[in-house]
């Protein structure tokens, strides 16, 4: 079989829409608004198109911003794209500083929480826990909360966990630039396995050569776009030279480079992709979005609804009774009360005037 036919993981104008709310209040506003004029929005991404096969590493470049988290988010199904078509065949498993460990937790606790959630049994948990620990070496540090540990260690424990859940895809979002040295070509050793095995391998980093080393393509992310994909030592090469070109700039030339950009990101629309989808061999369909995180006006009209009626009715079933008995009971004690004060002043009456 022609493995090149057969990708493992194909993006089609993936895009990522960020609202930029200024509160979290405005969030919940924006939910049953009809119309989302007054939030600002701004693009991550603008139709990344990227077809990765069995057995490639694939590094993903760019400057500060430019959204390769965003995109090995994506594809590790932390948040959904906006719109375009994602296709992974096989697990995922992300490391990334700090991401998916739960900092409340102990290491060990951690380790097992993963694992179920990979679905293992509790029985396979025992089984892979002494490998992991041994491959993440952290110590007597595995019985502390993740929130004690150094960011070395965090990516020393994400990482062996994540290995040792044999996924079919393993995207490695900056954990090896905080490893020493030993650790770092432990996991160079096993990304070299993995690929070997046929999995497919992200590497987001900002060392250029430790890209170099273990990928054999480099995608070159820039404001949200995807600027070049290829071999990696001639993407490399160019994105050092565009480096070496923004570095040439005076201050005000940077500045104006990047805002040019931003504006583009912040007064982006999906409609503009339209044309580049059928340059590039797509159908009309790949630029609608997963089926999530919109409301359609009518769940928004049912949703007010469904609030306005329980609203109502825990008003007329205040604690455990009907409206009409809570407020009648109120007046008879309210009655009650009067009478006993009425009372208990005669009698004081009595015994000090009278
Ligand atoms: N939750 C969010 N809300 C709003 N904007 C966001 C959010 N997450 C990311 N962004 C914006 O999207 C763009 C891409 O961010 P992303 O973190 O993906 O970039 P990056 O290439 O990984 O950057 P770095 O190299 O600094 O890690 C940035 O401009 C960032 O400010």
């Amino acid at each position: 079989m022609n493995q090149k036919e057969n990708p493992k993981v194909e993006l089609a104008m993936i895009t990522k829409e960020y609202d930029l709310y200024k509160k979290k209040s405005d969030k919940i506003k924006a939910l049953f608004k009809f119309s989302e004029k007054s939030v600002p929005h701004f693009w991550g991404l603008r139709g990344i198109d990227l077809k990765v096969y069995p057995g490639e590493a694939v590094g993903l470049i760019g400057i500060n911003g430019s959204g390769k988290s965003t995109l090995s988010n994506i594809l590790a199904g932390i948040i959904p794209q906006t719109t375009g078509q994602l296709t992974i065949k096989g697990e995922t498993s992300i490391i990334a500083i700090g991401a998916g460990l739960k900092p409340q937790l102990t290491g060990l606790e951690n380790i097992r929480l993963k694992c179920l959630m990979q679905g293992l049994t509790n029985e396979e948990v025992d089984e892979i826990l002494p490998d992991i620990m041994e491959f993440a070496d952290i110590g007597d540090f595995v019985n502390q909360p993740v929130k004690n540990y150094s960011s070395g260690m965090r990516s020393r424990l994400g990482f062996a966990i994540a290995v040792h859940n044999n996924p079919d895809v393993l995207i490695i979002d900056e954990a090896l630039s905080v490893g020493d040295d030993t650790f770092y070509q432990k996991c160079v050793d096993r990304i070299l396995q993995f690929k070997k095995e046929g999995k497919t391998i992200f590497f987001v980093s900002h060392s250029l050569n430790q890209v170099k080393k273990l990928c054999d393509k480099v995608a070159w992310i820039h404001y949200g776009e995807l600027r070049e994909y290829g071999d990696t030592e001639e993407v490399v090469a160019n994105y050092n030279d565009f480096i070496k070109w923004f570095r040439a700039l005076s201050e005000k030339e940077k500045k104006e480079y990047q805002n040019g950009y931003k504006e583009k990101q912040k007064n982006f629309n999906v409609n503009e992709l339209k044309e580049i989808a059928v340059e590039r061999g797509h159908g009309k369909s790949v630029l609608r979005g997963p089926a999530i995180g919109t409301m359609s006006t009518l769940t928004k009209v049912v949703l007010l609804a469904m609030i306005a009626a329980l609203v109502v009715f825990g008003t007329l079933h205040v604690r455990g009774r009907s409206f009409k008995s809570y407020f009648a009971k109120d007046t008879t004690q309210k009655i009650e009360q009067t009478v006993i004060d009425k009372t208990s002043m005669d009698k004081l009456y009595d015994t000090y005037i009278g």
